[in-house]
């Protein structure tokens, strides 16, 4: 099994990563610079799956490639690969807003496409891809990608129209929680924490509230009432964040995120 990542940086990163920690896979990272390929042969040396090559020879290789340019690089990209991939194969593209219309107008016939969207916990094996197949993607090749997939994280099959939806939920979500982990680290600090300390105690907690969610799959309304003692300090910390209107704050971001992903 042979995966190609075509865009190395923020996300193709996270997922290189996430591949070659955890899984057992050839992964051939494309580098579009004879600058950048030197660069990622002594950023991966230690990973032997790891080759760094250029996007033809990745296309003639692959069994299966992760697209992860810029969105607005996606066509110019396929269309220097067209030639080269090899009927059967499968491109995921994973580049925000790029349609499996467009793939289908930039892939030869017989290379089956899917549209994906990551998140950078992909990293340390947390992350999470949400997968919408063209309809011509058969069973056996969708679960190639989620079997490829695996060291990242979860996959959730949706239909394309909730990609935008899937992107506000999930793929621009961590960047929420990190915002608001910075906010409670600087009140930690206003409140005597040393910085050091006060991100241990925010990021555990933000750990250990994920895990809760997923683990048992109850409902954040529970989970969060199990908090709130009667008359006590989590009651007056959320009636401050009721206040200050976090639910429709939240309601709007996702909203403009779904938008703009869709
Ligand atoms: N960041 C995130 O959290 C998420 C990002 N995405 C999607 O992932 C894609 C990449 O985003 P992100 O990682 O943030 O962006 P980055 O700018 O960090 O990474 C893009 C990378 O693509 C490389 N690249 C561009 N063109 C080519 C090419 N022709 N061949 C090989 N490599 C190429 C760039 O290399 P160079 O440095 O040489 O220019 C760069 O390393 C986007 O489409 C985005 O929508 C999806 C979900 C989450
Ligand atoms: O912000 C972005 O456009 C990309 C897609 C989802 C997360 N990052």
């Amino acid at each position: 099994m042979t995966t190609a990542i075509y865009g190395v940086g923020a996300m193709g990163g996270a997922i290189l990563d996430g591949l070659t920690a955890h899984g057992d896979g050839e992964v051939l990272a494309v580098a579009r610079t004879p600058e950048r390929a030197t660069e990622l042969r002594e950023r991966y040396a230690d990973r032997p799956a790891v080759e760094v090559v250029d996007a033809s020879t990745a296309a003639a290789r692959a069994d299966v490639h992760l697209v992860v340019v810029k969105p607005y690089a996606v066509a110019d990209l396929l269309a220097q690969v067209r030639d080269s991939l090899r009927p059967g194969s499968v491109v995921v593209s994973l580049a925000l807003g790029v349609s499996l219309a467009d793939l289908a107008a930039a892939l030869p016939d017989g290379v089956a496409a899917v549209r994906g969207m990551p998140n950078t916990p992909a990293r340390v094996g947390q992350g999470m891809t949400v997968l919408s197949p063209a309809a011509d993607v058969t069973d056996e090749q969708l679960q190639l990608v989620r079997d490829v997939l695996v060291p990242t994280g979860a996959t959730l099959v949706l239909p394309e129209a909730q990609q935008g939806a899937a992107t506000a939920m999930s793929g621009s979500a961590p960047a929420y929680f990190y915002l608001v982990v910075e906010a409670m680290v600087d009140a930690g600090v206003a409140q005597g924490l040393s910085r050091s300390d006060a991100l241990a105690l925010a990021g555990q907690a933000a750990r250990g509230a994920g895990a809760m969610l997923v683990e048992t799959g109850a409902e954040a309304a529970l989970l969060r009432a199990q908090v709130t003692s009667p008359g006590g300090s989590t009651a007056a910390a959320l009636a401050r964040l009721e206040a200050h209107g976090v639910r429709h704050a939240l309601a709007d971001a996702v909203a403009a995120c779904a938008e703009r992903a869709g």
